[in-house]
């Protein structure tokens, strides 16, 4: 059965990770409990902006999921973040916390690295001008591949030797060493596949060892750039060469204590702020009846600068869509489970779409009742309109996302 996604925050210290993951986590008082088995320190619960199913049907005022909210059919999803704190250049080899640091990254589905594209901190977060954040993007994959490799080195003769005598499949010897990392048989086999004319296991020597690394990180551990601090005046310029130098990794760019400023804003009633927009307004902007406190001067200036320097310029803060970048390399599609598949309802009351899990699209129907109930003897699925649906048909978006279980009672 797989588990609720988890998505690590990584990146050097002072890059700005405690910043994002305030502003992702910073709830509504509206929020339920979320029911994560476990909740750690560094464990937090953001919430992943979705266009809710509700606003299919026209069912917006009757939404109220069970967990997270809705807000005029845009939902948000609760979705677990971590905090991968100590990564810094020889953390593989045991500086800053160590090894501490790959217990965190071994649990996570997908990573967010926050990039501190001021330059103004150096490769320990240490205060400096002039800094290329290049560095940043490369020692931090470099840390990850060492730790990965120096394991597979450690062990290599005798991996090798077992391979050879129990004639094993490539896939097999590296699942027994991958699979502390979380990593399962599909997950290995992508990884393996996607490297041209693999040679047979005995004949890899370093290189080998190291593309086939490369090539399990990029499955396990897909990675969004967040380009924190495009406040900054030399933030451009170097925003400019991280997506030269990598055009084909997702960079979402952010200003993670903007967001934190705007929430806090809008909490005290200075503003209206919707999260995820450019659209910020004032009293001075809305008028007498809008329940908002005029702003004095010096905030004001604030909130012009804030336009200017951000939100104007970038259309957002950016730290809603880093979520959903994250959430997009997983390709995870948000799926609604109902009692009656006629009027969206669950067991009693008026309330549609209590219900909504995050999974991955193109998961077989019948994987997604035993993920949601356990290993239950299925009757009848059912999806919009009452149509059939069979355990083998697959999740889309806007298509048996809507599911309706009904399951064969246990006897005694
Ligand atoms: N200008 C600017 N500063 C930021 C931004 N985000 C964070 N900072 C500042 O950068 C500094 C470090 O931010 P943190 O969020 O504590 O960084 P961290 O990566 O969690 O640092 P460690 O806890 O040391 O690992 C703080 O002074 C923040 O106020 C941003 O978007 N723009």
């Amino acid at each position: 059965m797989p588990r609720d996604p988890l998505i690590g925050i990584v990146g050097k210290p002072s890059s700005g990770k405690s910043t994002t993951l305030n502003s992702l986590t910073d709830a509504d008082a509206k929020v339920g409990a979320f029911p994560f088995t476990t909740i750690e320190p560094n464990r937090a619960t953001g919430y992943l902006q979705v266009d809710c199913a509700c606003s299919r049907f026209g069912k917006e005022s009757l939404c109220k999921p069970n967990y997270g909210w809705c807000k005029n059919g845009r939902r948000f999803v609760p979705i677990m973040l971590l905090d991968v704190a100590g990564l810094v250049p020889g953390a593989s080899q045991g500086l800053g916390l160590g090894n501490q640091f790959l217990d965190d990254l071994r649990q996570s589905d997908a990573l967010i690295h926050v990039v501190d594209v001021s330059g103004t901190t150096d490769s320990n977060g240490k205060a400096t001008r002039g800094y290329d954040p290049l560095q940043d993007i490369e020692w931090l994959q470099d840390e990850i591949r060492l730790w990965i490799e120096g394991n597979l080195h450690k062990r290599w003769g005798s991996i090798v030797r077992k391979h050879t005598a129990t004639k094993a499949s490539i896939v097999d010897t590296i699942q027994l060493q991958f699979g502390g990392y979380g990593a399962g048989r599909k997950l290995i086999d992508e990884a393996l596949r996607n490297i041209k004319d693999l040679p047979p296991l005995e004949k890899w020597d370093n290189e080998w060892i190291t593309r086939v690394v490369r090539s399990f990180m990029q499955v396990k551990f897909p990675t969004v750039l967040a380009l924190n601090k495009i406040d900054h005046p030399d933030a451009d310029k170097n925003v400019s060469k991280i997506m030269l130098r990598y055009p084909e990794t997702k960079t979402v760019l952010t200003s993670a204590i903007t967001e934190v400023l705007l929430r806090k804003l809008a909490k005290q009633k200075f503003i209206q702020y919707e999260e995820g927009t450019e659209f910020v307004d004032t009293y001075e902007d809305l008028g007498d009846d809008c329940g908002l406190k005029p702003l004095d001067e010096k905030l004001a200036q604030r909130i012009e600068t804030i336009r200017d320097l951000v939100l104007y310029r970038f259309g957002s803060t950016g730290v809603v869509q880093v979520l959903q970048a994250a959430v997009g390399v997983l390709d995870l599609i948000p799926v609604y489970t109902v009692r009656n598949i006629t009027t969206f309802t669950g067991n009693s009351g008026t309330n549609v779409f209590r219900d909504c899990v995050l999974l991955k699209r193109g998961t077989p129907v019948g994987s997604v009742a035993r993920y949601i109930m356990g290993e239950v003897t299925i009757a009848v699925i059912e999806g919009v309109g009452g149509k059939r649906i069979s355990e083998d048909d697959l999740i889309d978006s806007g298509k048996n996302d809507i599911l309706s279980f009904k399951i064969v009672a246990q006897s005694n």
